[in-house]
């Protein structure tokens, strides 16, 4: 269990962590999300001591991370990608954090097997492709068989095989009883692979929910009809008080009533249906909904700028807040932080025989 209690992150001015309070439990795959800046990243590394709070605590197992006895056991983390030492084999990369760590060699091969890389356990990191070079990260994460992972991004890079296979092992793992905490944009996945979600905007809690929920409360579920006669079933869903709003591809959307309803009342209009169908949406409409005012970046297209002016989307936050980079261009890579990058300093704690 990661208890977070008002943790707070500024860099000078910017704020990128403000106040979060929440809980991440075991036994479940929770899944972080933010967009872009949000302050996903800073809130890992503050769990993992990487970096220390303005204010407000983390707590793992009910104690700070500097007073865990043997943090092996607790938390590995895969961060952002990496470097790795250029000259050390990935097999000798492994072996020099499982001895600095007491950790036994011979988990440096199970750990290499579990990831799929014992082909290349001889061969220099540096040649490693993006998916390698993440299973390699996972696999360091794995070294210590620890009761809590944090995974960062943990599927950038990899194709659809390496995909499948880190959503099979993050539920294996939260499946064994360990908490499981993973940040991903890649909404399809993450909405497969995530029973719980945690979704931040602009470093504050916007949500703490399971997926269902989530999507449930942000969305907008409707039932899509396609009949030959759409205005006679207009005027007649309407008289029973039903909105039903046609759409250009000559459908209509029905908002609030269960799919079978609908089909009842077209029975009992004598109206033929060809389409009848329950329209759920989707984890990244939800998102999209939910966190569209705090969107720190937007990218525009020149139709849209056009179209709406100066003033960017209607609605919407400024498009270049202060000291950001101008529309349309990646956020600026931050600054290193105090230690960023580097994964956690697991003690000598190793318990032989586990
Ligand atoms: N060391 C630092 N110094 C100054 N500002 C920082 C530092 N680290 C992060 N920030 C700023 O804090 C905010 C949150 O950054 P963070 O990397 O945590 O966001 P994120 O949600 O992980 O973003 P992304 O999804 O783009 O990876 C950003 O505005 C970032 O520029």
């Amino acid at each position: 269990m990661i208890e977070l209690e008002g943790l707070t992150k500024r860099y000078g001015e910017k704020t990128a962590v403000d106040h979060l309070t929440f809980s991440v439990r075991p036994g479940v795959v929770t899944g972080f999300l933010g967009p872009n800046g949000a302050g996903k990243s800073t809130t890992m590394r503050l769990m993992l001591g990487l970096d220390s709070p303005t204010s407000g605590d983390v707590r793992i197992d009910g104690k700070h991370y500097d007073q865990l006895q043997e943090p092996l056991n607790y938390i590995g983390a895969l961060l952002e990608a990496k470097s790795v030492h250029g000259g050390r084999t990935a097999y000798n990369h492994l072996l020099c954090l499982a001895q600095s760590n007491g950790i036994p060699d011979r988990r440096v091969s199970e750990v290499l097997d579990m990831v799929g890389l014992s082909a290349v356990a001889k061969k220099r990191p540096k040649g490693f492709s993006l998916g390698m070079g993440q299973r390699l990260g996972i696999a360091a994460a794995l070294l210590g068989d620890p009761k809590i992972l944090m995974f960062d991004e943990p599927v950038n890079g990899l194709d659809p095989e390496g995909i499948h296979w880190v959503r099979n092992l993050m539920q294996q793992l939260a499946a064994e009883g360990r908490t499981v905490f993973v940040s991903s944009h890649l909404m399809s996945e993450m909405s497969v692979t995530a029973e719980h979600l945690v979704v931040i905007g602009q470093g504050k809690l916007m949500a703490d929910t399971s997926m269902a929920d989530f999507i449930a409360e942000n969305s907008r579920t409707y039932v899509r009809v396609r009949t030959p006669e759409p205005e006679r079933f207009r005027d007649a869903l309407g008289t029973e008080g039903i909105n039903a709003a046609p759409t250009s591809d000559g459908s209509l959307e029905v908002d609030g009533q269960p799919a079978a309803r609908v089909g009842e009342l077209a029975a009992h209009h004598r109206i033929v249906l060809h389409e009848l169908s329950p329209q759920k949406a989707s984890l990244e409409e939800a998102f999209m909904r939910l966190t569209a005012e705090s969107v720190e970046y937007h990218a525009h297209t020149q139709a849209q700028t056009q179209a709406q002016g100066p003033g960017g989307m209607p609605g919407a936050p400024p498009i270049a807040p202060q000291g950001a980079p101008p529309p349309g261009a990646p956020p600026q890579a931050p600054p290193p932080p105090d230690g960023g990058g580097q994964p956690p300093q697991w003690g000598a704690g190793w318990k032989e025989g586990r």
